[in-house]
């Protein structure tokens, strides 16, 4: 896999601490992609552009991460038919639950898939683009299917102290 397939996008720097998460997992199965500031709110013309060349530029997926008033994953959704899985970033004030709820009440017509709060949402967003990818490309599918397992067999059968 050469050409990036997944575009990762998120409201602010701030986020990128979390949506490392879904980076690493990228990384760590080969795919190829990108990671862009975009913001619905701070650089509205530079959401409409990214939406607009997405299918074009050939991306597969969008990741797209926000806190707060979580508008982007959404208003990407509003621009590309390429699928968005959004992440709702952890916030200081209402932790969380109000990305949560932005990203997730789409209207019907455009959804977002909406993954848990903050850093372990960022890295499933990672695995569920890595799943969609998987769909057409059997040397993705065998690495993930190795990653899955691998982590299976990491979990202990017993509890120790700590
Ligand atoms: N929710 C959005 C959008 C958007 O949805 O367009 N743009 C920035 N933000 C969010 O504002 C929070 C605070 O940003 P700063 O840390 O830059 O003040 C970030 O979590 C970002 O995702």
């Amino acid at each position: 896999m050469t050409e990036i397939s997944v575009g990762i996008i998120m409201g602010s720097q701030s986020d990128w601490p979390t949506m490392k998460e879904a980076a690493d997992i990228l990384d760590a199965l080969g795919i190829p992609y990108e990671k862009k500031i975009v913001s619905a709110h701070r650089t509205p013309d530079r959401l409409w552009d990214y939406g607009k060349g997405a299918v074009d530029r050939g991306l597969q997926v969008i990741i797209a991460g926000a806190g707060g008033a979580a508008h982007l994953p959404g208003m990407m959704a509003s621009k590309t038919r390429v699928p968005v899985i959004g992440v709702p970033v952890q916030t200081k004030a209402l932790s969380g639950v109000d990305s949560l709820y932005s990203i997730l009440q789409m209207p019907r017509g455009f959804p977002v898939a909406t993954m848990a709060i903050g850093a372990a949402g960022a890295c499933n967003a990672g695995l569920m683009a890595a799943g969609i990818l998987a769909l057409q490309d059997p040397e993705l599918a065998e690495k993930l299917n190795k990653w899955r397992s691998d982590l299976s067999a990491s979990i202990a059968d017993e509890p120790t102290d700590v």
